[in-house]
Formats: C-alpha cells, structure tokens, sequence
C-alpha cells in the first residue's frame, strides 16, 4: 500500500512539474468551475491565501468572485506550535504579511468564530474518490474542520485528479466537493 507520506512526494513533485503559466490557467479555470456550483447562498466563506514557493492553487480568481457576490471573507492565521488556526475577517484595512512558511496571514482583524463558516476552501496535496485529503501533515485543517459545524460545506482544490483510495484515520474529515481545472466531484 501506498503511505501518506509517499503521497506527499508524489503530488508535491507532479505540482512542481507544472510550469507557472499552467498553474495560472488550472487557477482561472478551477475558479470558473466553482461558479457553476450550487454555493453561492451562503454568508462566510474562508479561503486560504497560497503559498507561492510551493506552487499552490492561486485563489485570487476566486477572491474575485467573493467579493463580486459580496460574501463575507475569511481568512486564517496559522499558530505552529499549538497546530491550530485563528480566523480573521478580511476588511479593506486588513494587514496580510507572509509568515516563515510564506503563508500570507492577516496581523489584526475582526476574529471569526469557525461555527459562523458555510462553505471553506480547502488546500489539497493528494485526495480520493471518497473524498479523504492529504495536506502537509500537521493536521491543521483536520483540527479546524473539527471546529465548524457539521453541516459546513468542505470544497477541496486540486490540480490533479483524484487517488483511487489514500490512507485515512478517524480523525480525517472528508471532503463534501473537489474541483479540479476539468472535474466537479461531489462525494
Ligand atoms: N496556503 C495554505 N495555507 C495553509 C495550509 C496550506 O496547505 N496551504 N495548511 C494546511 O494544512 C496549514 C499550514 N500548513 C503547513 C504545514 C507545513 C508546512 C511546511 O512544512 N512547509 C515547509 C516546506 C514543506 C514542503 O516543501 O513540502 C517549509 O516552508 O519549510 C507549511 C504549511 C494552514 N494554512
Ligand atoms: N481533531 C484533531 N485533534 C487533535 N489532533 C488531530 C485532530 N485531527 C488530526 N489530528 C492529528 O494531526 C496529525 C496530522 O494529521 P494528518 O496526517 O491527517 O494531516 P493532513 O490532513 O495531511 O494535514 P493538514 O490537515 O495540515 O492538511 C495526526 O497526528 C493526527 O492525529
């Protein structure tokens, strides 16, 4: 069988394989994916912001729609020591300032409580076809997911195509959706 970690390897070298006018497109497209999504009814929806080095997905497309349909934006601040994110509301004078990992995090803001989220975004290295995710390992988005409402839509973004079965564990919260730059999975 295949590891988690073995996982990691494949997906973190098959996005660094891709060139960045490609990521750009997988971008645009995913974004245009999701438009077309029965989501948009919602009040909160979080984000995540990409770290650049590591080629991850560029939400700015789906920033754009968020704030064209005038949706509250959530955005995390990630605590790496304790493992857990706090979530801040991203208003015109939020400060976003790349922490030691090149995440961009907001340094002050109006803190959100996970309970008032509908739909979050989620960073992918490697999922599957029952919607299990793999992220760097930390467990960070496991911790949070755990602390939103059960009902909370779970909208994985992915450049890739999805495993047939990854390793997963009780503590796993599956996606509900994946979007990839050609599919819409719904599990
Ligand atoms: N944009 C983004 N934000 C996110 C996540 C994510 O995957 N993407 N996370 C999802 O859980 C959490 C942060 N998780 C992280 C866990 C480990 C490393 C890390 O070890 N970085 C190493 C390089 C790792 C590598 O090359 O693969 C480093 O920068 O030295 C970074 C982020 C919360 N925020
Ligand atoms: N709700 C939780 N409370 C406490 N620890 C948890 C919780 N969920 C997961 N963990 C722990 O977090 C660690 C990492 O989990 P896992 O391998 O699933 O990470 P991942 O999903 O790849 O990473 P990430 O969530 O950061 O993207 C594991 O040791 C796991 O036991």
């Amino acid at each position: 069988m295949t590891s988690k970690a073995e996982y990691r390897k494949k997906y973190k070298e098959l996005r660094k394989q891709l060139t960045s006018e490609e990521r750009e497109e997988a971008s645009l497209q995913i974004a245009n994916r999701l438009l077309s999504l029965d989501i948009w009814q919602h009040e909160f929806y979080h984000i995540f912001l990409p770290i650049v080095k590591l080629g991850e997905i560029n939400t700015e497309y789906i920033l754009n729609i968020l704030s064209g349909k005038d949706k509250n934006v959530v955005l995390s601040k990630s605590d790496f020591e304790e493992l857990r994110m706090t979530h801040y509301l991203l208003t015109d004078n939020l400060v976003i300032k790349p922490n030691e990992w090149g995440i961009p995090e907001p340094q002050n803001g109006i803190q959100i409580d996970p309970k008032q989220l509908d739909v979050v975004f989620i960073p992918l290295l490697a999922y599957d076809e029952s919607g299990n995710r793999l992220g760097y390992g930390k467990g960070f988005y496991d911790r949070f997911l755990a602390d939103c409402r059960p009902d909370i839509l779970k909208i994985g973004l992915s450049y890739f195509d999805a495993e047939k079965a990854i390793p997963h564990n009780s503590d796993d919260i599956k996606l509900s959706h994946c979007i990839t730059p050609s599919k819409t999975f719904r599990f």
